[in-house]
């Protein structure tokens, strides 16, 4: 491909000065793993809302494939975030319905892009219960009766039950115990490369962005201060901001 999937030019959006972010641009290729980071407040939400079609950024353009997104209508953006995109929330139950059942809310998704047959939706949503590790008998099950690990691999599973092909992901390991983030990250970073999902992260845990992500973007006060090569910016940091993260970090 020659085209990247995602291109985001001078994007801007502030809700007063230094709160939000300014004049943000980069590429995302297929199969790339984008991590966001920077401390609270670096406008980092603002900025995933922005390119996710969930807040209508003040300037700039966002093209995902060859196609301005803000020149599309609503309904079709709308039905991107169903079909070709996901979007990952920190916490699960904001990505998933409480009053439907585990398989329901994998089969939801899959109905969205006109599958109509229930045996295979259900044989589906059994499936990708247990490619994320969830027993499949807890099928018929709410998921606001499962732990906090297992809703958030319901959510996941949720997301890829249409093959996306581009992933929002806010912190998606935040406020789970360090046990089960780890087995978490282990799940995403298989899967990731198993679909070749092309993914956009935003995370303040460098640990997690040097796990997942293959290019960093650098964010203070809602501008972009270095980006790179994950490992390039973590090992060898060149913006006085991104030093002190890594060391702070370190420190700990
Ligand atoms: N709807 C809003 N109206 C006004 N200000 C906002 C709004 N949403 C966020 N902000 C402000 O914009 C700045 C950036 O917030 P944002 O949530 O994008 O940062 P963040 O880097 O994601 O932080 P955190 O990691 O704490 O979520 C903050 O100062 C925040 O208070």
């Amino acid at each position: 491909m020659t085209q990247p999937l995602l291109s985001v030019n001078h994007l801007s959006h502030l809700y007063a000065p230094g709160k939000g972010f300014q004049d943000v641009s980069f590429d995302l290729w297929p199969g790339e793993v984008l991590g966001i980071v920077g401390e609270s407040g670096s406008g980092k939400t603002t900025l995933l809302n922005a390119i996710s079609a969930r807040l209508v950024p003040q300037q700039g353009t966002i093209t995902w494939q060859n196609r301005d997104l803000y020149a599309m209508s609503e309904a079709e953006r709308r039905r991107l975030l169903r079909t070709e995109w996901g979007v990952v929330h920190q916490h699960a139950m904001d990505g998933l319905r409480r009053q439907v059942s585990a398989g329901g809310n994998i089969g939801e998704r899959l109905m969205a892009t006109g599958a109509r047959h229930y045996g295979d939706i259900r044989a589906s949503a059994e499936q990708w219960l247990s490619d994320v590790e969830i027993p499949p008998s807890r099928i018929d099950d709410l998921p606001t009766t499962f732990s906090g690990g297992m809703q958030q691999r319901l959510q996941i599973a949720r997301n890829l039950v249409t093959r996306p092909k581009l992933m929002f992901m806010d912190e998606p390991t935040g406020g789970l115990d360090v046990s089960v983030q780890a087995r978490l990250l282990d799940l995403l970073r298989g899967l990731v490369v198993e679909m070749n999902l092309a993914v956009v992260m935003v995370t303040h845990d460098l640990g997690v962005a040097r796990l997942l992500a293959n290019r960093l973007l650098v964010m203070k006060q809602g501008q972009v201060v270095e980006s790179g090569l994950t490992d390039r910016v973590l090992d060898d940091p060149h913006h006085p901001y991104t030093q002190l993260l890594v060391s702070s970090v370190l420190q700990n």
